[in-house]
Order: C-alpha cells, then structure tokens, then sequence
C-alpha cells in the first residue's frame, strides 16, 4: 500500500481562514483577542518557533505581545511578569515556551497561568480536567492530530491507538485526548521492551519521543496512520522525524510528513485556543 500523504500544511491553512473570520466577528464585538508569548534567553529553535507563532498571530488579527527576558531571570521574576499578564485585559492567552533554563523548574512557573489563560493545556488544573474528560484547553499538539484525524475521516472509536512517548506536552495528552473518542490506547516509551510488538498493532500510531528513524516498516500495520510529531535536525539541518518516511510511506494508510504535517496544525490549535480564551473570557458561548 502507498501511503496518502496528510498535508498539514494545507489543512491549517483552510483552518486559519475560518479562524480569522471567527476573530472578525469577535473585532465587530469590540474584542481582538490577544496573545502573550514570554520567551526566556536566545534558544535559537525557540526563538524561530515563536517568530512563527507571532507571524500565525498576526495574520487572521490576533493581537501578540512578546516579552524577552534574559536566560538569567529568576522563577521569581518570571512568576511575577506571569501575574501581571494574568491581570492584563487585553491578554486572553499566556505562553511560556519551552524548554525553560535549567534553573527554572517549569512546575513553579507553569501553573501560575490563569486557567483561563492556558491556551497550552499545560495547567495542572486542565490537565487534570483533560484526563477527567471535561471541556478544557487542550494542548496544541494533541488538538492538532485529532483535528487532523478527523480531516482524513479516520473514526477514533474503537481502534488501537498507540502512542511512542509520554511527555506531558504531546505524549499523555494525545493519548487522554484518544481515550476520551473511545479509542483503546496503548502508551509506549523509552523503556519499552519490544517497542515493534506495540507499535505493529496500532490502527492509529503517534510517536513523538524524538529519536530520528525509530519507526520503520517493520514497526507499522499495513494501512494503519501513522502521526509523525518528531522534530529533529539532521547534521545539514534538515528537519526529520522520528518514523522513516520513505520506508513507512510504502506501507503505512496515511502519514503525515515532518516538515509541513502536525508542525502546522500546532500553531493552528494554539490561535483556535487564543479565540477560545478571549471567547470564554468575554462570556462569549465556545464549542
Ligand atoms: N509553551 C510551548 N508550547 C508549545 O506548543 C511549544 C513549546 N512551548 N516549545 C516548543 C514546541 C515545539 N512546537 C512547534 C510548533 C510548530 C512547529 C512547526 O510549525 N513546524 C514546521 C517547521 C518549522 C521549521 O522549519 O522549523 C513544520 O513542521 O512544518 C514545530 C514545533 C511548539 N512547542
């Protein structure tokens, strides 16, 4: 079987023109909602994220603020510039990227977001509402796939869905956000004893742990779709992920490539969650 290749790209676009007629509408009402990113040192793939982040913003009329602070900041400062922004009127999300320095434990930071304001899922509390299967913000990366699901008409309910990786921003939310449609989930992760045994089984499979090539034919079921998250730079930086395309293309039903495949819909989610924020903020009914 050859593989229909899932065009990200393509599909946040048709999306992003239905997000910024939704923000339109919301100007019309007096509310242009806003977006705060703070960044933390000069990571370079940090600071090339953001700058996409920004430009998505941008584009359908969401306003972004971008706060700088030095690699050196303390938890303290970064709680308090968090605090003020919980109070701004004009901010309806808060995003602190990641990864944070070292010294900064992103569980004194992260759950000092207004829930409200979380438009990356990653508060304690939503995460917690995630898992309970109430209606919450839920995580870009995760929105973004089961968006995608829906787009190539693959019905959740019922099939294997394996998941490679258990990070609390893609891995166990994606795997909540299946379980929650009905899907039978599997976790797999690093220390998996034989990972092809899992991974050959799923229906659905979604790796994101971050080790080019992990997937190759031998680990996927004929016609299964196959959810590339990995992002890795090659030695000419060429981004990669984490299943090998060409081998799995051959065998998989569907896979979405890296670049240009779940990238996209990330920041496409993380617009629909500002919309959302500014939406809940106002009183405004959301889906
Ligand atoms: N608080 C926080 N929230 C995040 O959502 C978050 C974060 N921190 N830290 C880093 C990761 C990574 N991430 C990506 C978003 C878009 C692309 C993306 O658009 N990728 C393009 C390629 C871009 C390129 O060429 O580098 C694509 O796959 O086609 C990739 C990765 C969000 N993250």
């Amino acid at each position: 079987m050859t593989a229909k290749i899932i065009d990200g790209k393509a599909i946040a676009q048709k999306l992003r023109e239905r997000l910024k007629r939704e923000v339109d509408d919301l100007k019309e009402k007096g509310i242009t909602p806003g977006l705060a990113v703070i960044l933390v040192g000069e990571d370079p793939a940090s600071l090339t994220y953001v700058r996409n982040k920004r430009k998505a913003c941008r584009e359908i009329g969401i306003r972004s603020f971008l706060f700088s602070l030095p690699e050196t900041v303390s938890e303290g400062e970064l709680v308090r510039k968090i605090e003020e922004l919980n109070g701004d009127e004009q901010v309806h999300g808060i995003l602190v990227q990641l990864p944070l320095p070292s010294h900064v434990n992103p569980a004194n930071i992260l759950p000092r977001i207004h829930p409200m304001k979380d438009v990356d899922g990653f508060h304690p509390l939503n995460a917690g509402k995630l898992m309970a299967g109430e209606k919450t913000f839920i995580p870009c990366t995760p929105l973004g796939i089961s968006v995608l699901l829906k787009e190539i008409g693959c019905r959740v309910e019922g099939k294997h869905a394996v998941v490679v990786g258990r990070s609390n921003i893609v891995g166990k939310p994606a795997g909540q956000l299946l379980l929650n449609m009905n899907a039978t989930v599997t976790y797999c992760h690093s220390k998996t004893a034989d990972l092809q045994k899992f991974t050959s089984m799923a229906d659905i499979l979604i790796v994101a742990c971050g080790k080019p090539n992990l997937i190759g034919a031998g680990h996927v079921k004929e016609g299964a779709v196959v959810i590339d998250v990995g992002i890795n730079r090659d030695e000419s930086g060429r981004l990669t992920g984490d299943v090998n395309f060409e081998e799995v293309k051959e065998k998989a039903g569907f896979i979405t490539p890296v670049p240009g495949g779940v990238g996209p819909m990330t920041i496409t989610m993380l617009l629909s969650n500002t919309i959302q924020a500014a939406k809940q903020i106002h009183r405004l009914p959301w889906p």
